[in-house]
């Protein structure tokens, strides 16, 4: 029989403690597929977790001191964070060790520096599980669609956000209330704010967007926008006009650059982004070749995720007797030949996409008139447009708009001068349209 490949496993949370016990539960199925048995030598924890009989497993509370055990192959980094995760993985690699990890924090922030690392020790850098958990969604941009290209990707990749949108909508409960609820299932990063304002998605997209067009990890330059300014008004309204609201991660490649961002956006409820649910993550691609395709499942959870960290083990399993050269780069394409370039990120300001706009004001003649005269000045044309009470007294209505494409520029510009009539009572709320797979005029 083969070797076993060893594991050191970092962190026993939420993850870690899935990654061990779906080891444990399909073991002989793992071993069938990785032609050995791969099996937890060592694990790194500030403490035990009843979800997770280690046994006779060696625990260390040092993860210091799996990262340097010689009798471990391959470091499975569940811990968060990027500052001990970061040290830990870089102490694994300068070890000899493999690495596995599910952290997007670490990866889109210092991905540059890791990867650089690995490549000098010859070892692999797996990170399935960072990108929509379960879903195989690296798998399929660097293998699966590897004879395309992208032209773009969309989808749900943050679980919290989309579980706090869902019920929301569906139940008429507060933001606060669901965001408790996703904490205590375990999806929310330790710190939520992450979910909550986008940048657990930013993370996720600039990995996603690395492997799809081959540019180098830019997380700085994703324009992001969370949900927590989000109202039930919102909401309620958008489903009025056939929409529904989603937390997206769009990347696009257009002919000057590449659209990086992550905001709340009106998907019309005929799509199927528009129907998933809960903490549920679904990713469209589109490849020249190819055309759509979709990946849909659990973006978070322990054994929803631990699948991903599984499926890497088994792929470094595989894959480490390879030379280098021959295996999958990390981020999916080999660096551009002397003198090639690749796209730039498109400045937000030149993005051009649709927009919902509500704006509360005081019903008096002529404010309909004025709110149509700068949207005209400044290059905006109106797709459709409602007037309908709003909660906050007779003397106010909504107004809403959805307006055809408009560079971001214009719409800033534009809402800047809105908000400062008189007859306008609040900022503009503003959330952009996308209607994936339609021509774009
Ligand atoms: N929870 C989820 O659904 C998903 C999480 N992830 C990622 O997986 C990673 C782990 O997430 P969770 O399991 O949810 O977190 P968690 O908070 O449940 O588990 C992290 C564990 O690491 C331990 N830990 C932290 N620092 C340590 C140290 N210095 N020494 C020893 N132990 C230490 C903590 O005590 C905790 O038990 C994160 O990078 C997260 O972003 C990725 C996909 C889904
Ligand atoms: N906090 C994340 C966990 C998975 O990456 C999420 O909610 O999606
Ligand atoms: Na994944």
């Amino acid at each position: 029989m083969h070797k076993p490949l060893k594991v050191g496993l970092c962190g026993l949370g939420t993850v870690g403690s899935g990654t061990f016990n779906v080891l444990k539960r399909n073991a002989r199925e793992i071993e069938r597929r990785a032609g050995r048995p791969i099996v937890v030598e060592h694990v790194g924890a500030r403490r035990n977790n009843p979800a997770c009989d280690t046994g006779d497993v060696r625990v260390s509370r040092d993860i210091f001191d799996v990262a340097r055990d010689p009798e471990v192959d391959v470091v499975v980094e569940l811990i968060g964070g990027n500052t001990v995760a970061r040290e830990l993985v870089l102490e694994a690699i300068a070890h000899g060790k493999h690495v596995v990890t599910a952290n997007k924090a670490l990866l889109a922030e210092q991905g540059d520096e890791i990867f650089r690392a690995a490549a000098e020790k010859g070892v692999i850098v797996a990170y399935e599980a960072a990108v929509a958990g379960g879903i195989p969604i690296i798998k399929a941009l660097r293998e699966g669609l590897s004879a395309n290209r992208i032209e773009w990707l969309g989808g749900i990749i943050n679980g919290t956000g989309n579980f706090i949108l869902t019920h929301m909508r569906d139940e008429g409960r507060s933001f606060e209330d669901v965001l408790a609820e996703a904490q205590a299932l375990g999806y929310a990063e330790a710190d939520p704010t992450f979910d909550v304002e986008g940048i657990d998605a930013a993370h996720k997209l600039t990995l996603l967007a690395s492997a799809a067009f081959g540019i180098p990890l830019q997380f700085e330059r994703v324009y992001t926008e969370g949900i927590s300014r989000l109202t039930q008004e919102d909401i309620t309204q958008a489903g009025r006009m056939g929409y529904v609201i989603k937390h997206l991660g769009i990347a696009r490649q257009t002919d000057k650059g590449i659209e990086l961002r992550v905001h709340p956006t009106l998907v019309p409820a005929s799509q199927l982004l528009a129907s998933v649910s809960g903490a549920l993550n679904a990713v469209e691609v589109m490849g020249d070749a190819v055309g759509p395709t979709l990946y849909y499942g659990a973006g978070a959870g322990g054994e929803e995720t631990a699948s991903a960290v599984i499926a890497d083990l088994i792929d470094v399993s595989r894959d480490m007797a390879m030379p280098a050269e021959y295996r999958t780069p990390y981020l999916g394409f080999n660096a551009p030949a002397d003198g090639e370039s690749v796209p730039v990120v498109l400045p937000m300001d030149e993005v051009v996409c649709s927009y919902y706009l509500r704006l509360v004001v005081e019903d008096r003649p002529g404010v309909l008139a004025a709110i149509t005269a700068i949207l005209a000045e400044n290059a905006i044309s109106i797709e459709s447009m409602l007037q309908c009470d709003c909660s906050e007294g007779a003397n106010r209505v909504n107004i809403i708009l959805l307006t055809h494409e408009a560079s971001e520029a214009h719409m800033n510009a534009a809402i800047e001068r809105l908000e400062a009539l008189d007859d306008v009572v609040h900022p503009a709320n503003r959330i952009r349209v996308e209607h994936f797979g339609q021509a774009r005029h």
